[in-house]
């Protein structure tokens, strides 16, 4: 990151310029109350996935923390400062929520010469977030003749350019065709390797599967869960192994003996839960039993969630202890 010294600067000093801390957050339209009490810290050097389903408040959370939308009640902070006072917000945050959409009729380094400006940014800043989300090619060119990955490509170069350490995608995945989904996971992976702390929503659990270290779970304006993907999947006994054998009920009786949990799942083959599939190899081995194939299957991480909730139409309540990056 270039811009370290503005960012902790207008941030107050210190390591906090990339953390966000959300705190008794509460947000109503009217009648309507789409943030509910809400507290979580988004930590540098993960990605962080805000998932719920519609309506959940991922998004208002969001325009709270960017400062375009008010709290009726508790803080979010940035680097430890309301976003009103960051003194330089877009060297402290990037986010495409407010991502102000190119006129058509201009290039999109034209655009983004443009923000630079408005922030008082150096323009060498623009060739360098147009290379970052491959979009040097096509710099020239009119931002009204972009597909719908290019624009999303425009919105996070237009993120990037305060070289900011705190990230906010608003579901950067949707929409978008195999090709830019990956493009994506690899550019939020690489963000984070890279210290910075990124949050991204999603309506969808599976879309963070492979992405986020960290995920925070709302529904109905509140919190149900606050957990590392690794703990997440650790705890799940999701992960099982199916062992092809000849010998069923022999492999049962070893693979019972040693503590596990064990099922016919076809006529050749058993399938194993509570076992590593390297010691269920060692077992049979040991215990002289045939088997001719032993294929792990792991949790997805909707899997785990659902699992530790009890299945939970609505996500039931979970929290595990917040653990350290
Ligand atoms: N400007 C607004 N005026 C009135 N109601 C709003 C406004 N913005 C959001 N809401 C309501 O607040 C609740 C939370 O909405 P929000 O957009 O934050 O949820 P979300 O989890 O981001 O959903 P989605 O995935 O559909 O974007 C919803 O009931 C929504 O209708």
């Amino acid at each position: 990151m270039t811009s370290t010294t503005d960012v902790t600067e207008a941030a107050g000093g210190g390591a906090a310029g990339g953390t966000v801390e959300v705190r008794g957050l509460s947000k109503r339209y009217g009648r309507t109350v789409a943030v509910d009490g809400l507290s979580f810290t988004v930590r540098p050097g993960r990605v962080t996935g805000l998932v719920g389903p519609n309506g959940a408040g991922k998004s208002t959370t969001m325009r709270v923390i960017v400062g375009l939308d008010r709290p009726d009640g508790g803080s979010a902070l940035i680097g430890g400062v309301p976003y009103r006072e960051l003194r330089r917000p877009v060297c402290a945050v990037g986010t495409t929520l407010e991502a102000s959409a190119a006129h058509p009729g201009r290039s999109a380094r034209d655009h983004l010469r443009w923000m630079a400006r408005a922030a008082g940014l150096p323009g060498r800043r623009v060739a360098e977030v147009l290379e970052l989300v491959g979009l040097a090619s096509a710099a020239r060119r009119a931002a009204g003749g972009f597909s719908l990955g290019m624009r999303q490509r425009l919105g996070i170069a237009a993120a990037l350019l305060g070289d900011p350490p705190v990230l906010i995608f608003d579901e950067p995945v949707n929409g978008l065709d195999p090709e830019g989904v990956r493009w994506i996971r690899g550019l939020l992976r690489s963000l984070a390797a890279e210290g910075r702390a990124v949050l991204v929503s999603s309506h969808l659990m599976s879309e963070l599967e492979g992405t986020a270290d960290h995920l925070l779970v709302m529904g109905r304006g509140r919190l149900l869960a606050d957990t590392g993907v690794r703990e997440l999947l650790a705890a799940s006994s999701g992960g099982r192994v199916e062992v092809r054998t000849a010998q069923r009920q022999e492999a049962m009786t070893v693979l019972a003996e040693a503590g596990a949990t064990v099922a016919v799942s076809r006529q050749d083959a058993v399938t194993v839960s509570g076992l590593e599939a390297e010691r269920i190899v060692e077992l049979l081995t040991g215990a002289g039993v045939a088997f001719s194939g032993v294929a792990e299957h792991r949790a997805s991480l909707e899997e785990a969630y659902m699992e530790l909730t009890g299945g939970a139409a609505e996500f039931g309540a979970l929290r595990t202890e917040e653990g350290q990056p």
